[in-house]
């Protein structure tokens, strides 16, 4: 799916796609539209008047490694510039290299290497310097604690090659970790070394590789390697690949929509789009360094085998030791008997602190995976690869995690995060019509609770999506779901950062949930969650009415933009339970087994009942302590 064409199909859906998050796919539309290119006018001037100008991408690695090439096969294929920190030098210095290290020296040429890029990658400075006098931009250029710059002020344009010493400069070091925190990326192409020496050889003009060249790129690898990889938001083994292939995969990472989970330890990203799993080895760390995992436990279900099988192959290219694990599907995973064998299996294994685990699957195998890795050595380091709809908008970000009990669902479990969550969308294309809908019930609690955007888009495309069928998705519908999962994720992250333990803001994200889970319990699982869900969101609506908080037209608009989709609004088990020929015991019974299940949800408080309720689209609150004839009242209007 080349990028051109997402960008088409992206206007298509006819919303606004402007974020806080890092999109690189939305930001270059508008350098496409002709907003920025071309503006180029000074030799560092790359600003315009409302926006702070970066790279989309900065390459970094060793000589010889591709960067030129492949940083201009991915301009050419973007249509956006490349630029070559070494000939920016040559052009500012009107100097060869090879004449500044003659002349000047090294050390000279590193510091003009320093200040060039830092007039490509430090945003701030560009911001600043427009409205500071250049007495303080030049002590803001060198303030380690840069202005906050809104991530809304930052345009990206064209694409960085970097010299490779470049990155060993600690100036620069500090630079490009400020640039990657501001949405750019850092791209280490990590290339064979025989083909990279044999490249930078080639041309004879390198002034380091003069003498010796393979000693000297060996050494320079060796105190190089370390530094690139710690720097690079994506490692790219080039191995094997033509400069097209190369160029491509990085093209994929700059579609990826990036949101930043902060208030957790460790911060993390969600990465959304085409080929995410790529980002393994960066999130695992480097097998050979002291600090990288060594040993990798990839736990699926048997229903994403396919997936997993991708993910196991960049695992065991990247030198990692991988055992799969292979859980019960569904709900029958998240039990504590599935839990002890796979803590035995770690066990036989020789896990260790710097081990790390790999949930991939839906919501229920990444629920387990990340309680097994939570509790294993009372926690090593895992990753979330989410591949149902439900688990890359919901279930995958936010640390939760946990299993079942008699009792009722998720009754055990802890908060913890993982280092980073990779959404490849490419694999719902494997999902059951039924469980792509179901994930749709999530997404539209995220937008009655915070987004009512979300809402709009659902309405627009309800036909689509209750139609959909996952294995032939085009590239417009792609677009479009893309853009609700990365909206729906946006919600998730704005409650879970600012509220990690649910004591607070946190609660909102269980719209719908009480009720849903009790359902879920009652129908032994045969319901999926999303659709649990869906109908606890009707309850919860019919019970804010009841209550005074929305009108009759919010619960019939709950009910028309669920049933829109194809979620379900009715509860058949409870229609004949509490329908006309049921008897007043059969009604009573019912509505204790209901009520207790919900007692048991965390929400609630001793014997107190706590819901949580729109009061209007994009606005959840608390309702606590309704009256149980309330509680009753609302279960009898579900009852069709
Ligand atoms: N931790 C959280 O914050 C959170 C949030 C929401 C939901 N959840 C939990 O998530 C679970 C629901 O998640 P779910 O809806 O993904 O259910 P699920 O995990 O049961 O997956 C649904 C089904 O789809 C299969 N599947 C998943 N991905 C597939 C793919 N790409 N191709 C083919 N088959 C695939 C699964 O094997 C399963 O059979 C529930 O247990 C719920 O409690 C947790
Ligand atoms: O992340 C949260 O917080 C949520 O409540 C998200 C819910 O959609 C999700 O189903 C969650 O697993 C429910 O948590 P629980 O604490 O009610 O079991």
């Amino acid at each position: 799916m080349s990028w051109h064409r997402k960008r088409r199909h992206k206007a298509d859906a006819g919303t606004d796609t402007r974020t806080d998050t890092r999109s690189g796919g939305q930001q270059r539309g508008q350098e496409r539209s002709g907003q920025h290119a071309g503006q180029r006018t000074g030799q560092r001037a790359r600003r315009n008047e409302k926006n702070a100008v970066i790279p989309y991408a900065v390459f970094i690695g060793m000589p010889g490694s591709g960067k030129t090439r492949i940083g201009r096969e991915v301009a050419n294929l973007l249509g956006i510039r490349f630029y070559d920190s070494d000939e920016e030098i040559e052009r500012i210095e009107d100097m060869r290299i090879a004449e500044i290290f003659e002349t000047r020296g090294e050390a000279e040429f590193r510091a003009v290497e320093c200040d060039v890029i830092a007039g490509f990658v430090r945003a701030d400075r560009a911001y600043r310097s427009r409205s500071q006098s250049s007495d303080t931009s030049s002590r803001t250029r060198h303030s380690q604690r840069p202005p906050r710059i809104p991530r809304s002020h930052i345009h990206f344009e064209g694409i960085l090659s970097l010299g490779g010493g470049a990155p060993m400069n600690a100036q620069t070091q500090e630079n490009l970790r400020h640039y990657a925190r501001m949405g750019g990326q850092v791209i280490y192409l990590n290339a064979e070394p025989e083909e990279a020496i044999e490249h930078a050889t080639r041309s004879g003009t390198r002034p380091l590789l003069k003498h010796n060249p393979h000693k000297v790129w060996m050494d320079l690898y060796d105190q190089r390697h370390e530094t690139y990889a710690q720097l690079a938001t994506f490692t790219l083994p080039t191995h094997g690949k033509t400069p097209r292939q190369a160029a491509n995969t990085v093209i994929d990472v700059l579609d990826e929509s990036i949101i930043h989970v902060s208030g957790a330890s460790p911060e993390y990203d969600v990465h959304i789009g085409i080929n995410t799993m790529q980002h393994l080895p960066d999130l695992l760390g480097d097998p050979s360094s002291k600090d990288g995992a060594v040993r990798v436990a990839l736990i699926h279900t048997e229903s994403v085998q396919r997936h997993s099988d991708k993910a196991r192959a960049i695992l065991r290219r990247t030198g990692y030791e991988v055992t799969e694990i292979v859980i019960p599907d569904a709900e029958e995973g998240k039990t504590l008997r599935v839990v002890s064998d796979v803590w035995d299996q770690l066990g036989e294994l020789g896990f260790t602190r710097s081990d790390a685990i790999v949930g991939l699957g839906g919501g229920a195998a990444t629920d387990v995976a990340g309680f097994i890795a939570a509790t294993w050595l009372r926690g090593i380091r895992y990753v979330n690869c989410p591949t149902s709809l439900l688990a890359m908008v919901d279930a995958s970000t936010g640390g939760k995690t946990g299993i079942n009990t008699e009792a009722g669902k998720n009754l055990v479990g802890s908060f913890y995060t993982p280092v980073g969550v990779l959404a490849d969308v490419d694999t719902l294309r494997t999902l059951s019509p039924r469980i792509f809908t179901e994930g749709l019930g999530e997404v539209v609690k995220a937008g009655f609770i915070s987004d009512q955007s979300i809402l709009r888009i659902i309405e627009k495309h309800a036909d689509m999506l209750r139609t959909l069928d996952p294995a032939h998705i085009t590239d417009e519908q792609m677009n479009i779901i893309i853009e609700l999962i990365s909206r729906s994720v946006r919600v998730k992250e704005r409650h879970v950062s600012t509220d990690l333990k649910e004591k607070g803001l946190r609660e909102f994200l269980n719209y719908g949930h009480t009720l849903g889970h009790a359902i879920e319990k009652m129908e032994h699982f045969t319901w999926r969650h999303g659709e649990a869900v869906a109908v606890g969101m009707i309850y919860a609506a019919e019970l804010a009415e009841i209550h005074g908080i929305v009108d009759r037209d919010f619960v019939d608009y709950t009910r028309d933009i669920l049933e829109s989709v194809g979620l379900p609004t009715t509860w058949s088990t409870l229609s004949e339970a509490l329908g006309p020929d049921a008897t007043d015991a059969q009604m009573e019974d019912f509505e204790d087994r209901v009520l207790e299940i919900m007692h048991r949800d965390k929400k609630a408080r001793g014997r107190m009942l706590r819901f949580v309720v729109v009061d209007e689209i994009g606005h959840a609150r608390r309702l606590e302590d309704p009256s149980e004839d309330s509680v009753i009242e609302a279960l009898h209007r579900l009852a069709s």
